[in-house]
């Protein structure tokens, strides 16, 4: 079973065992290559029912690379995907979403010419052609994000800290097992951020797991049950934010040895 093996080569220090719940996402031994460029290599990862797990690495250290090997914009060229006990690793973006995978991406981009209401309605789609109950579902994932009063705005009309809350209510508005983020925190004020955290939590909350990708150290640190560390397209560190930050690998590799300011 790829959980048992997956949970074997990481290196924990133990910690794997405190896990709650059981495994939602697996990825195991993922490589991705690209023409001569190795992105990725033999990376294994767990995120379980409920966790909050952040996703950290330099520049180019294939965090990216890795969601998109997830949710189906392209195969990974080894390794294997499973998303709630099923494999998805050959999935289309789209099939992978119905069976409860969201991500939202680093750059966003709503659709300027439709209303917040109906950038949201594009995530509830997913489960239902009848427009009203998308427009519902839509509008309880609005007033999460605090954006309900704004629903019949143009989206192109919102400032960044309320674009990043509707890529957020279109994510969730999909109803996902397991939610990625694609720093949705870059570009926020820290009251922005403050609040982005109290969404996070919440979703943790409702049961939603997440695999988060900050640069925000203090953040990440902060919000994270486990933290994954990548470096050169490889797993170099799992465990507790408290733990990995005293990671020398991870100090060496992340920020030249200087510390984390975390
Ligand atoms: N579609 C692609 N084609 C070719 N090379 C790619 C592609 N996507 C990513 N890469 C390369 O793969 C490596 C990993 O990139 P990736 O974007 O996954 O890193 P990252 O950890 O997300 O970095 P950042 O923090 O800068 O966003 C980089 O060398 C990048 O140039």
């Amino acid at each position: 079973m790829a959980a048992d093996s997956e949970t074997s080569r990481e290196p924990t220090e133990g910690e794997t065992g405190e896990r709650a719940g059981d495994p939602v996402l697996e990825a195991d031994g993922v490589g991705k290559q690209f023409a001569g460029l190795r992105a990725l290599e033999d990376v294994d990862m767990t995120v379980h029912r409920g966790e909050i797990v952040g996703l950290i690495g330099p520049n180019g250290a294939g965090k990216t690379t890795l969601f998109n090997c997830i949710s189906g914009t392209f195969p990974p060229s080894e390794g294997r995907i499973y998303l709630d006990g099923q494999e998805i690793t050959d999935l289309q973006a789209h099939q992978i979403a119905r069976r409860g995978l969201a991500r939202t991406f680093q750059i966003t981009r709503p659709l300027e010419e439709l209303t917040v209401v109906e950038n949201a309605m594009v995530g509830a789609h997913i489960h239902t052609r009848r427009r009203s109950e998308a427009r519902e579902i839509a509008m309880e994932q609005l007033a999460f994000v605090g954006l309900a009063d704004r629903a019949d705005e143009e989206a192109g009309e919102l400032t960044v800290g309320a674009q990043k809350r509707l890529e957020l209510a279109r994510a969730v508005a999909t109803r996902p097992t397991v939610l990625l983020l694609d720093e949705i925190m870059a570009g926020l004020t820290p009251s922005e951020s403050e609040e982005m955290l109290g969404l996070f939590r919440r979703l943790r909350e409702r049961g939603t797991s997440l695999l988060v990708i900050e640069h925000d150290m203090k953040a990440i640190m902060k919000i994270s049950d486990y933290v994954k560390v990548l470096d050169n397209g490889r797993s170099i560190a799992f465990g507790r934010p408290k733990t990995v930050v005293e990671n020398e690998a991870v100090i060496e590799a992340y920020v030249g040895g200087t510390g984390f300011d975390a």
